[in-house]
């Protein structure tokens, strides 16, 4: 699947976005080693800090239906913003551990723009798994 095609997935994904409190819909669109795609919309609550983002949602999701980390191919962000809409750093530390330093990310909005990164990119010098494995 082209990352075109994985974008029109993610902007599927928004229109299951809840968001009661901030009217911002985030959709997400993870690719998995087989081809399938996992779909994440952000999920607000009344008591605020319980809201999900829609990435975390989409690679919840699939780590749940018995995906292993660090098997993922690819995923598409996208919101209603001027520019393609970025990550938030909670979701870059998460992507990281579980989707790897080397994993595409495709950042868009509803006018089309795309921009390609890397969840390296997105979070350089991460804290992660191998930092704990030293103190062992
Ligand atoms: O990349 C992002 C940025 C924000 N949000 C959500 C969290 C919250 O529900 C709303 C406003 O921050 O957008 C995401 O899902 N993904
Ligand atoms: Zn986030």
């Amino acid at each position: 699947m082209d990352y075109g095609q994985l974008m029109k997935e993610a902007i599927e994904a928004r229109k299951a976005a809840y968001i009661p409190y901030s009217g911002f819909g985030v959709g997400a669109a993870l690719l998995d080693s087989k081809g399938q795609v996992h779909h994440g919309c952000n999920i607000e609550n009344a008591a605020y800090s319980p809201g999900n983002c829609a990435e975390r949602t989409a690679m919840f999701r699939a780590i749940a239906d018995g995906h292993q980390p660090g098997t993922f191919q690819a995923i598409a962000v996208v919101a209603d913003t001027e520019e393609p809409v970025a990550p938030c750093g909670v979701c870059r530390q998460v992507l990281f551990e579980l989707c790897g330093p080397d994993m595409p990310v495709i950042l868009g909005n509803l006018k089309g723009d795309i921009r390609q990164t890397t969840v390296r990119e997105l979070l350089p010098y991460a804290f992660g798994p191998s930092h704990l494995e030293e103190q062992k």
